[in-house]
């Protein structure tokens, strides 16, 4: 049902595939996140026109609303949205602890406030696998305890513990044949816990595994060191998923370190916010500096946004128009989507240095 292969290597960066009963996925790869079961502003075709093979969905919010009972009633989540490749579920164990009201985190759950309507849920790994089973998605994650960095070492290495034991919980739980477990590799920014972590889970049977606790406020370089010292700890025939992972920087300096997989807001959530991204670096729309140019954002882009020019781009954000965050969260996912075809044939030609080098130049030093 579930299979990684891994087709070739360059350096540190892998390229494979993960085959799943939807649908293969090409690796490296990009998810587009699909928060509330839409990738928000786009239809699902404009998504798959994009080159994602898989989305992401969350537990979290669609619990809170509109409920997976309701989700299932309408059919599961890929019914229910119209996506009929792989969908790949988060477990809520970032989400409640970034989002939700918590009142306490106990060994049997993570309680918390509803931010919707303030009703009490109680956040075992074992509903969280039964909301992910009622979903219907294709991969289903750990619930684990995420905390935010910095923290004390002992705090780091309590919800370390307790994810190994959700995770231990989850796979007991987890019992359905065509919905894969990842697992969740926690422990801050230190090597020692962050390699007794992804030890442990390794030596359970899980059809891939994520690395989770970063992109939560550490400099990148950080997340980069973490990465490099977690994957080499890792089964090297399952996928390796780096959560809530970013920029276009991120993603090639990720690759680098032995990452297959990827999910992040960034060009969504900032393509809403008339920041496109390019390989000469972000634009911001919004900038005087864009009403009169005629040109497209990228020449050779076939995305919705490119048939226009940025002058017209920039006017539909000056005016509010709801047609401006709809064509650059599609250019964005375009170049992401993009970034990571190109990544794929770089490794297969043994490029991949030179390419990431050429592409850091273009995007210059200032970050996204
Ligand atoms: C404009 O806003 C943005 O571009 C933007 C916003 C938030 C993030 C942070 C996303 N980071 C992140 N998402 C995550 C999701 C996670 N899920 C689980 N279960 N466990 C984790 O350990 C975990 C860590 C994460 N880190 C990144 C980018
Ligand atoms: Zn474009």
């Amino acid at each position: 049902m579930f299979r990684y292969e891994l087709i070739g290597t360059d350096g540190g960066a892998r390229r494979g595939v993960f085959h799943t009963p939807r649908g293969p996925v090409r690796t490296p790869g990009f998810m587009p996140v699909g928060t509330l079961g839409t990738v928000k502003g786009l239809t699902i075709d404009q998504v798959a026109a994009t080159g994602a093979d898989m989305i992401l969905g969350n537990t979290y919010h669609l619990r809170l609303r509109p409920g997976h009972e309701t989700v299932a009633a309408l059919g599961g989540l890929h019914k229910m949205c119209g996506w009929d490749g792989p969908i790949l579920t988060d477990s809520g164990g970032f989400q409640v602890f970034s989002l939700g009201a918590i009142n306490k985190v106990t060994e049997h759950a993570a309680t918390f406030r509803s931010h919707i309507d303030g009703a009490k849920i109680e956040l075992t790994p074992e509903h969280s696998i039964e909301i992910q089973q009622a979903l219907g998605s294709d991969v289903a994650m750990v619930l684990d305890h995420v905390i935010a960095l910095p923290a004390p070492m002992t705090q780091v290495e309590d919800a370390l513990a307790r994810s190994i034991r959700w995770a231990a919980r989850c796979r007991d739980a987890a019992d359905r044949q065509d919905q894969a477990l990842f697992a969740i590799v926690q422990g801050g920014l230190d090597r020692t816990l962050r390699q007794q972590c992804a030890t442990e889970l390794a030596a359970m049977p899980f059809e891939g595994y994520a690395v989770g606790g970063l992109s939560v406020g550490e400099p990148p370089e950080d997340m980069y060191t973490t990465t490099g010292f977690t994957t080499p700890h890792l089964p090297a025939d399952k996928p390796r998923y780096l959560m809530g992972v970013g920029t276009p920087r991120d993603l090639l300096e990720n690759i680098a370190r032995g990452i297959d997989l990827f999910d992040c807001v960034m060009p969504t959530r900032n393509g809403r916010n008339a920041l496109a991204f390019t390989d000469e670096g972000a634009i911001k729309l919004r900038n005087a500096v864009h009403k009169l140019d005629t040109r497209p954002l990228m020449e050779d882009c076939p995305c919705l946004a490119c048939r226009h020019s940025r002058g017209y781009l920039r006017h539909l954000f000056v005016a509010g128009e709801m047609l401006g965050p709809i064509l650059l969260s599609h250019h964005n996912l375009m170049y992401y989507g993009r970034l990571m075809q190109q990544t794929r044939d770089a490794i297969e030609a043994g490029q991949f240095e030179t390419f990431k080098n050429a592409k850091l130049a273009g995007w210059g030093h200032e970050p996204f």
